[in-house]
């Protein structure tokens, strides 16, 4: 799969004393056909889905209060300004210039795949004071919350935390050398940047997923840092934010000296171990030394700043050369007999910075590029220059990832006698507490194929909000057979019932070497639900047939969809999972009665026999022995 980098332009307000003119607009969709240069063909195809999306930015005259011909327009996926600088209102709704729009319309997406396991990277580029620390990290206060801030408080409240944890790095690139934040000053010492094929990271391992920052490229001494609550991410984020190398110039008071990047891992052990990344770049400006009045030591920096930056431009121009040198090939007729186009050589290793951003630049990662400007007209010639590397940028494709194969580990094998293990359903909250959960019985299923596991398109509902891994395709789903009328059928008709299971879901029976066969199996528990129990997962289909009677189903030894505590998993035609993970299938039965079955193996049968014929022959023993005490005292 590809995906081209999706990039967002971000104009800041003026700062006090900030001289600035008209010579910016951003163009809102509700607006761009009318008032934005008809000719322009790339205005024309982007899409005008999102309330402040797709972004044209115009670089205009500034003394023409009009957009003219002579305007270039840069079209990004979304842009957000001050209003004054839109061009015709938007939305009133939306909100043009916050970062929790940004965030919303398009970090928001991108959280979503990290928790299916894709590695994603947001970074914010710009020259000295154009608001990316502001964006990413916010002013402090709540109302000036930055992009990093809302991204954890949104994990947290996404994150199933028997299945998933956090944990993170946090390093900075200063002189072009990475420093782990996250160790005291004293044990400051330089990294290692490693490729990921020389750190041996492909090697097979089993146990808990490895922590590595990126794919193609590996940190091995870089500290990670389990988090377990944003108060606890807090703590730890401010304690690195002391070590990062900040310095005052004449542009900002707090410029950042050096790139950062906080990498966010969001480690599942359920179902599939895998491990979702996201990282958040913080880069350092680049800067005009004749207007930052730097210090010999600053001006080191500096250098070093801008050195980086000329490399991670190169990265881009050389990934876009060869996006073009593509898209003209695939242009030719003849594709299929053609020799395969040759490529540019992306100068990745020529910095540290294009080294760690390999992988979100042309490689498998999902990237945000935020572009950053500053409106001031000492800031034109940069933003000019800004607004050119995010138009490059926007031709870039990365590789994604496939999403993480199923679980390799089989299905364990119930050996023993199966009834003995059957997980008590336990009702959702929705339905009614008396169902008699006690009373389960079951028969066993040898599966000759794997085919029928639960439909896993299964959606959290609104409390537990849904997380977006793609699963494995759904199954058919599996039909108990309709109940009978009597509350405890015969074993003879529910085998007839169940071999219609069977048959609709490819499943061989084989009741009598069922518990000691050695062959994979399968054990469905059909439950009584008391009549009107209101369980949220009952399907509609079954009141189709009229029927009142529900009967519940539980399946063992299979994957379970993920619910948070207390939550649930829900899909209203399918199948509903209470709390405690345990799974229901309701359906309706058919006919009048109660509707509740049991369906048994002719080994279970017979057990339950014997164990009545001893138990009578005891009591009647007992009462006799007590007839007889009783007499012989009168
Ligand atoms: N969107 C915004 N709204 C209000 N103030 C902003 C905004 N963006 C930036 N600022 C202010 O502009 C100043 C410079 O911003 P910031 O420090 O984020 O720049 P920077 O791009 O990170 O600079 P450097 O590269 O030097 O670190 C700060 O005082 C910040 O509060």
């Amino acid at each position: 799969m590809s995906a081209a980098v999706r990039i967002v332009a971000r104009l800041r307000p003026p700062l006090p004393g900030e001289v600035c003119d008209d010579g910016v607009r951003v163009v809102s969709h509700h607006s761009s056909a009318a008032d934005s240069n008809k000719e322009n063909t790339e205005s024309k195809i982007v899409p005008a889905k999102t309330n402040l999306g797709p972004g044209i930015l115009v670089l205009k005259d500034p003394s023409s209060s009009s957009l003219t011909q002579q305007s270039q327009h840069y079209p990004f996926h979304s842009a957000y300004c001050p209003e004054k600088w839109l061009s015709s209102p938007i939305n009133p709704d939306s909100d043009s210039a916050s970062t929790k729009s940004l965030f919303i319309h398009d970090v928001l997406p991108l959280v979503d795949q990290v928790l299916s396991g894709a590695t994603v990277t947001v970074f914010a580029y710009g020259v000295t004071s154009s608001g990316k620390t502001y964006t990413m990290q916010g002013n402090g206060g709540d109302e000036d919350r930055g992009i990093i801030g809302m991204v954890v408080q949104e994990l947290f409240k996404r994150l199933d935390e028997s299945t998933s944890s956090l944990s993170m790095s946090y390093l900075e690139l200063y002189l072009d050398t990475p420093f782990d934040l996250l160790v005291p000053p004293t044990q400051r010492r330089r990294l290692q940047i490693l490729s990921t094929s020389s750190a041996g990271t492909t090697s097979s391992h089993s146990g808990p997923p490895l922590l590595s920052f990126g794919t193609s490229i590996h940190l091995p001494n870089l500290s990670t840092h389990p988090v377990d609550s944003p108060e606890a991410f807090q703590v730890l984020y401010a304690d690195a934010m002391r070590h990062r190398s900040t310095g005052a110039t004449l542009l900002n008071s707090e410029s950042s000296r050096s790139h950062a990047v906080l990498t966010l891992y969001v480690t599942t052990t359920s179902e599939q171990n895998n491990v979702g990344k996201l990282h958040l770049l913080d880069l350092a400006g680049s800067e005009n030394n004749n207007l930052t009045g730097n210090n010999p030591e600053r001006m080191k920096e500096s250098s070093a700043i801008n050195k980086s930056l000329t490399a991670l431009g190169q990265v881009v121009n050389a990934l876009n050369d060869n996006a073009k040198i593509v898209a003209r090939a695939a242009k030719q007729a003849n594709i299929a007999s053609a020799e395969p186009p040759k490529l540019k050589r992306i100068p990745y290793r020529s910095s540290s910075l294009t080294r760690l951003l390999s992988d979100a630049l042309g490689g498998t990662s999902l990237a945000l590029l935020i572009v950053c400007l500053a409106p001031g007209t000492k800031f034109r010639s940069d933003l000019v220059r800004s607004v050119g590397f995010a138009s490059q940028a926007r031709r870039i494709e990365n590789k994604t990832l496939p999403p993480p194969p199923p679980p390799a580990q089989p299905i364990k094998v119930p050996t023993s006698k199966t009834f003995d293990f059957a997980i008590p359903f336990r009702p959702s909250s929705g339905s009614s507490s008396n169902s008699n959960s006690s009373n389960s019985n079951t028969i066993t299923f040898t599966s000759s194929s794997d085919k029928a596991k639960f439909p896993s398109s299964t959606n959290l509902s609104s409390d537990t909000s849904a997380f977006s891994r793609p699963r494995s395709p759904p199954a058919r789903p599996i039909r108990p057979a309709r109940s009978t009328r009597s509350a405890r059928p015969r074993a003879s008709s529910i085998s007839r019932d169940a071999r219609k299971v069977i048959n609709k879901n490819n499943l061989l029976l084989s009741p009598l070497k069922s518990t000691t066969s050695k062959r994979r199996t399968r054990r469905i528990s059909f439950i009584p639900v008391p009549q009107g129990s209101g369980s949220r997962g009952s399907l509609g289909r079954g009141s189709q047939r009229g029927g009142s009677g529900k009967l519940s189903m539980i399946l063992e030894g299979l994957p379970r969809p993920r619910a948070s505590a207390g939550g649930r998993l829900e899909n209203p035609s399918e199948h509903s999972l209470s709390g405690d993970g345990s799974v229901g299938a309701g359906y309706a039965g058919s006919g009048s009665g109660s509707g509740s079955g049991v369906v048994m193996t002719e080994e279970e049968i017979q057990e339950r026999v014997s164990f009545w014929v001893f138990f009578s022959l005891y009591f009647s023993l007992f009462l006799s022995l007590a007839y007889i005490f009783s007499s012989s005292s009168t």
